[in-house]
């Protein structure tokens, strides 16, 4: 796990660097369907690229303390699972405070987050479904000191019954495990572009996600849209081709109509960025 052991930086810190990169790397992608990205702020009005930046660095020492507490504990327990709870609501506040008020990266908090203790636990067996499988346990637990906010997630699920972030954790992440990341690998050997790759690795998540910020925002008619529409991209020849990039061009156009911004699948994204480092490390 070479990538894992850099002699001038604690393995915590590079996790954390590994996280932020990740972050930092799924906001600059373009161009992406209704949301924020390189051309502009997608279906937000309260967000732009320049907040994206500074969110993803504002979290950077609640992700290096993620990974210590994993370290310092060691196995994957309660103890561990609340101590996550208790900096993952730390990690909220201080995106809360650089944005002023703004909703950035809570999804990304959860999932990376889960991801950083995964493998601060055991840095020798990373392989992704190692880390997923870690996660996941993890997720599973129960933290007795996490409120029960009326969140918008909290209100899809009432309404549609879909269990959103908590749900794709819980499962070990199968939108990343067996879309995102297959689709990653597939269209890098193809060659057409690292950019294009994370593109069609983005479009593969969005094809069977229930993404709770969609949902909230243009219920299931938006989901559909949203699903269908990443799927029809891909059969057209995925984002480095002409046919796929005028669908995808059609997707942003129909996203935006209906305000429906699939951020849930932009934090999987990252969650798969991060990933494939360090499963491509090991
Ligand atoms: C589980 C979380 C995401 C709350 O989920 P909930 O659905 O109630 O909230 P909310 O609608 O505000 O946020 C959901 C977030 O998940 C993302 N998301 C939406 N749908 C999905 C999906 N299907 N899969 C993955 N992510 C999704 C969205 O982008 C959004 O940012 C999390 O914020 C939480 O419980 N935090 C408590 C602190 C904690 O325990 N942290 C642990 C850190 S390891
Ligand atoms: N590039 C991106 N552009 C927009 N959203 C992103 C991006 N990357 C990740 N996201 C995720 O999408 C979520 C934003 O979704 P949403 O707009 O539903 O948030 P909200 O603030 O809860 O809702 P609303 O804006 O409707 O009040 C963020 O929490 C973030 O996790």
């Amino acid at each position: 796990m070479h990538a894992l052991k850099l002699p001038h930086l604690s393995l915590a810190e590079h996790l954390a660097d590994l996280a932020v990169d990740a972050l930092l790397d799924e906001a600059d992608l373009s161009p992406k369907p209704a949301l924020v990205d390189r051309r502009g702020n997608g279906a937000h009005s309260d967000l732009h690229l320049g907040l994206m930046h500074a969110s993803a660095l504002s979290l950077w020492p609640a992700f290096k303390e993620m990974a210590e507490v994993a370290i310092e504990l060691g196995e994957v327990g309660l103890p561990l699972r609340e101590a996550l709870g208790r900096l993952g609501r730390e990690g909220e506040q201080a995106m809360l405070a650089t944005t002023g008020g703004v909703n950035t990266h809570r999804g990304a908090i959860w999932a990376l987050g889960l991801l950083v203790a995964a493998a601060a636990l055991a840095p020798e067996s990373s392989t992704a479904s190692a880390l997923a499988l870690r996660a996941a346990k993890l997720a599973l637990l129960n933290d007795r000191y996490a409120p029960q906010p009326f969140s918008h997630g909290a209100q899809v699920a009432q309404r549609y019954g879909a269990r959103g972030a908590r749900e794709e954790a819980q499962l070990g992440f199968p939108s990343v495990l067996q879309r995102g990341l297959p689709q990653l690998k597939k269209s890098r050997l193809q060659q057409h572009g690292e950019q294009n790759a994370r593109l069609d690795a983005l479009l593969a998540i969005m094809t069977g996600l229930a993404d709770t910020c969609v949902l909230y925002r243009a219920g299931p008619e938006g989901l559909l849209a949203m699903q269908q529409g990443a799927q029809a991209v891909l059969e057209a020849g995925g984002s480095a081709s002409l046919d796929g990039r005028r669908q995808l061009n059609e997707l942003d156009q129909q996203l935006l109509a209906l305000n429906a911004s699939p951020g849930g699948a932009a934090d999987l994204l990252a969650a798969c960025l991060f990933i494939d480092r360090i499963d491509g490390a090991s």
